[in-house]
């Protein structure tokens, strides 16, 4: 079966609560593929352990890259704690990726909520699980 491969992505407010996260859910997380913007990608290798693809930090196009990974249908979930309370510089970024996950049906968790609900769900390592893709 092949791995999932999961992007992690927070703003610098949300990073504690990415990592709070990420350690509660490692067991499952062990299991796939992990990439992230270049900060938050380095901060959750630190603090686990945990092997992460680093991509550049979110304001010099991270968010961009992942973006890309989606359009070549090479990311299966996103998990995205962004900022609601202060703006960043790249927020036509922030718009562009979760757009992305839109026009992809590429499963996305802005919240701790949504996203122990995203990976406890049975069909996240489903292998049966396949979410429909659009026909461009
Ligand atoms: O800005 C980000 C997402 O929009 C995250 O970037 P960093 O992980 O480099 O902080």
């Amino acid at each position: 079966m092949s791995k999932l491969t999961l992007a992690l992505v927070a703003h610098d407010h949300k990073k504690p609560e990415l990592l709070a996260w990420v350690k509660q859910h490692i067991d499952v997380l062990k299991q796939c593929n992990l990439v992230g913007t270049g900060t938050t990608g380095g901060l959750i290798a630190s603090e686990t352990g945990l092997e992460v693809t680093r991509y550049k930090s979110g304001p010099l196009g991270g968010d961009q890259q992942i973006g890309a990974l989606i359009a070549e249908n090479k990311l299966d979930a996103l998990f995205f704690f962004w900022d609601p309370l202060n703006p960043a510089p790249h927020d036509p970024d922030v718009k562009a990726l979760l757009r992305l996950c839109s026009v992809w049906n590429v499963p996305v968790a802005c919240t701790p909520a949504t996203a122990d609900l995203v990976i406890t769900s049975p069909l996240f390592l489903s292998p049966d699980y396949k979410p429909l893709k659009p026909n461009f």
